[in-house]
């Protein structure tokens, strides 16, 4: 299933110094992602890129760094060519920066709709329009002159960096040939090493033709979906969405507990009370909304699937919130579950 350009890019990395023990291939859902072409132990390095094929860029806002790609993107005889040419194109990339506007309100969320259309958006459109200039290293007119871009066309740039960027270097986000193919694993223990060259190290043993990922990091199913447009399908129940989270505050990053909350039955009550009002208000929203439109069919299925987690999650919840209730009035102390 590896496209000529993806091999290009294989052979590239090669040439230039790297070294591989894995392959592009694609999942049963079509999904592109890195797979070991060899046994590999834990402790060894599953590929190896030099530091001369990594991008990077400064660490601000991803609309902000991102017009060293868009230059890179533009310029034919760029040095990273065989990368440039394997990343996905507009229909291949999701993130809250290109969400088709005419399915934002899917959503179906007040807090999420605000994220994407006045957060991530309006921050491409205002860069785009050039409000952002004086505090850019690079502008738009300064990566590709005079050329004009669309909106949708920077949209696209933006979402590529935020999507595919790590942090291995201070104060910059690098994109990295290659490394940037592995897929999510909320579970994955392989890891990063920097050092002359980056190196992704397994965690365990992995057998030939196994698929290679890596963790983008502990993040629920709406940042999930706002970053990089997909959801986590490992974890059963699946977290509650971050908007759902009793310690969420819109534009206040900091990390939420997994801990479930303990307490008198009075507060867990509320905490009852806000959950079922949680579910009250999605199933009213979705209701008034109708049948999702299919113009972009992923966008249409990732957007049901989000609704049914973000559902199954608060009632799960729910559930064991009324567990610890009812295991409280029958006498006994309130259990840890
Ligand atoms: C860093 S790239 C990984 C490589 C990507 N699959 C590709 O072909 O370019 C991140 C993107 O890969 C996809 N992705 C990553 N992990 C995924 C997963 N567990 N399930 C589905 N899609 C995933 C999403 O589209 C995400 O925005």
């Amino acid at each position: 299933t590896i496209l000529p350009k993806e091999q290009a890019l294989l052979d590239w990395v090669v040439s230039e110094g790297g070294e591989l023990r894995v392959t592009i291939s694609r999942d049963n859902a079509g999904v592109r992602g890195l797979y070991t072409t060899q046994p590999v132990k834990k402790g060894e390095a599953l590929l190896s890129i030099p530091r001369h094929l990594v991008l990077s860029v400064k660490n601000v806002a991803a609309a902000e760094a991102s017009p060293q790609l868009l230059k890179e993107m533009h310029s034919p005889c760029s040095r990273l060519r065989p990368y440039l040419d394997t990343l996905p194109g507009p229909d291949g990339v999701l993130t809250a920066y290109n969400w088709p506007e005419e399915y934002i309100k899917y959503l179906a969320d007040p807090v999420m709709e605000e994220q994407v259309g006045n957060s991530f958006k309006l921050h491409a459109r205002n860069t785009w329009l050039g409000h952002n200039d004086d505090e850019m290293e690079m502008t738009i007119p300064e990566a590709i002159g005079r050329k004009n871009i669309t909106l949708q066309e920077w949209e696209h740039v933006v979402s590529l960096l935020s999507s595919r960027t790590f942090s291995i270097r201070k104060g910059a986000l690098s994109l990295v040939p290659l490394l940037d193919l592995a897929n999510h694993d909320v579970r994955d223990i392989n890891k990063l090493g920097n050092t002359t060259t980056v190196r992704l190290i397994a965690g365990k043993d992995l057998a030939a033709g196994e698929q290679v990922t890596i963790t983008y990091g502990p993040m629920r199913n709406d940042e999930l979906l706002m970053y990089y447009g997909f959801l986590d399908t490992v974890t059963d129940p699946p977290r509650l969405f971050s908007i759902d989270h009793r310690d969420f505050k819109l534009y206040e990053a900091h990390q939420l507990s997994d801990r479930p909350l303990e307490g008198p039955p009075e507060v867990l009550r509320a905490e009852l009370t806000r959950l079922l009002g949680i579910v009250a208000a999605l199933e009213i929203r979705l209701q008034a909304l109708g049948p999702i439109p299919e113009t972009q069919p992923y966008v249409a299925s990732v957007l049901r699937a989000a609704h049914d987690m973000r559902r199954r999650a608060l009632q799960a919840e729910i559930g064991r919130v009324e567990r610890q209730l009812q295991r409280g009035s029958g006498g006994g102390a309130v259990e840890e579950l």
